[in-house]
């Protein structure tokens, strides 16, 4: 799904689309008082093909289905079967539009390239160093505030899913976290959820190599995406607002503290999915929780309470859900005030014991699970979320 959009701009925009920083864009897709000329259509398509960053799967729906609206009118095509999701979405997409006139869709169309546009410059004018916020991010919401850098995860509607795109957004904001001026980092949820874990959808972008390449991209993709984690030199905190599941939770070893509501839960049902542990997980739960009780949540999928959790040490401390956010951002705020140096210090000289074994752990995680996502069982599995038989 990741390259959804990719696809659906070459089909109406040949060349290739390179664009901008990416921020929220406010749309008034209703707006009717202006009138775009047929002129301002074909320059706004020209606009999309300058775009030099993908600017995410739903804008480009949309940019898409404003495409086939202005030009052909409402959805024509026959409803797609339910496992063909790209072409499914665009129908979708487009099929939202009801009786829209093609009028406006074209107004509309031309108003979104140029938010896109502006978007670049107002972007561009925010000062390093300055507390800020980050609108570069289709997946993410990364602000920077108080010696705090938080990256919080931004699809509340996937209960936080970490789509393909997200994987790569996530690293992108670790690297830029190490190098700004803040003294910790954050992650965190938005919504109900900390974060569901793997975007299962993810398995159902199949590249032209097959299963087999698209195994083999996982697999690289998950080794630099933990890579990151291992190697983040400041203090790492998770802020777990609700439950958790899958890499969300394996992930929560190589923080450096994990603070959680009353409301989350911990919950690797690796084998019900026919997948194996990541995320360093194999080593750092028996470390952390003795091998039995690793085993029962990295095999048997036990789903912890935060109360568990935190007893097994996982977890640093649990608070109530209607004090947690209060009670931690104040901590956080003064942990931040201690002398950033000493504390990147300090982490370096308990992390550099164990980087290297964690890297190896990573790899060879890796490249069990690039076999087990070619299984029958793991391939079962997916197909009955997705066709909605079975939920955790
Ligand atoms: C390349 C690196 C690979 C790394 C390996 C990682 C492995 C893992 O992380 S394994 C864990 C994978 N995660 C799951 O198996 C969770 C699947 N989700 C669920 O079981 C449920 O959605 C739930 C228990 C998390 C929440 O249930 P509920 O409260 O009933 O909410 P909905 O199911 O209606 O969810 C709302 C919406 O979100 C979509 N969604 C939620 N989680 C995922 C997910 N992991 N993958 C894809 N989509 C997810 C769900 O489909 C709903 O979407 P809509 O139907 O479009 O509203």
């Amino acid at each position: 799904m990741a390259h959804l959009a990719w696809r659906l701009a070459q089909r109406w925009c040949p060349s290739s689309l390179q664009v901008i920083s990416f921020p929220v864009v406010q749309l008034h897709l209703n707006r009717t008082a202006m009138r775009a000329s047929q002129k301002d259509f074909e320059n706004a398509m020209n606009q999309v093909k300058l775009l030099k960053k993908d600017p995410g799967n739903e804008v480009k729906l949309k940019l898409y289905s404003l495409y086939k609206q202005a030009t052909e009118g409402p959805c024509n095509m026959p409803k797609p079967g339910v496992f063909d999701l790209i072409n499914k979405a665009k129908w979708d997409a487009w099929n939202a539009l009801g009786s829209l006139p093609k009028e406006t869709a074209r107004q509309n169309y031309v108003d979104l390239v140029s938010s896109l546009s502006s978007s670049l410059e107002s972007s561009s004018q925010v000062e390093p160093g300055t507390d800020r916020k980050s609108t570069g991010y289709e997946t993410l919401m990364v602000t920077s505030e108080d010696g705090i850098t938080k990256i919080m995860l931004n699809r509340p509607t996937k209960k936080n899913a970490l789509n393909v795109e997200m994987y790569h957004e996530i690293m992108h904001a670790l690297k830029a976290a190490s190098k700004d001026d803040s003294a910790i980092t954050v992650l965190t949820g938005n919504g109900d959820y900390y974060s569901s874990g793997n975007d299962l959808t993810n398995f159902t972008d199949i590249p032209p190599g097959g299963v087999e390449e698209k195994a083999k991209n996982g697999a690289i993709l998950l080794r630099e995406f933990v890579g990151c984690f291992i190697d983040f030199p400041k203090p790492l905190i998770a802020v777990v607002n609700g439950p958790a599941v899958g890499i969300s939770v394996t992930l929560l070893g190589l923080f450096d503290a994990v603070y959680a509501s009353d409301r989350a839960t911990f919950h690797t049902p690796f084998s019900h999915l026919g997948q194996s542990p990541e995320g360093c997980s194999s080593y750092t739960f028996p470390k952390i929780m003795s091998p039995a009780k690793a085993t029962e949540m990295l095999v048997f999928g036990k789903k912890l309470t935060a109360g568990e959790a935190c007893a097994q040490g996982l977890v640093t401390e649990v608070f109530p859900d209607s004090t947690f956010q209060k009670e931690v951002w104040t901590r956080l705020k003064a942990f931040a005030k201690l002398p950033p140096n000493a504390m990147r210090i300090s982490k370096e000289i308990i992390r550099n014991r164990e980087k290297e074994k964690l890297h190896a752990v990573n790899a060879e995680e890796c490249s069990v699970l690039q076999g087990r996502w070619l299984s029958d069982e793991c391939m079962n599995a997916v197909v009955n979320f997705l066709s909605r038989k079975s939920k955790l």
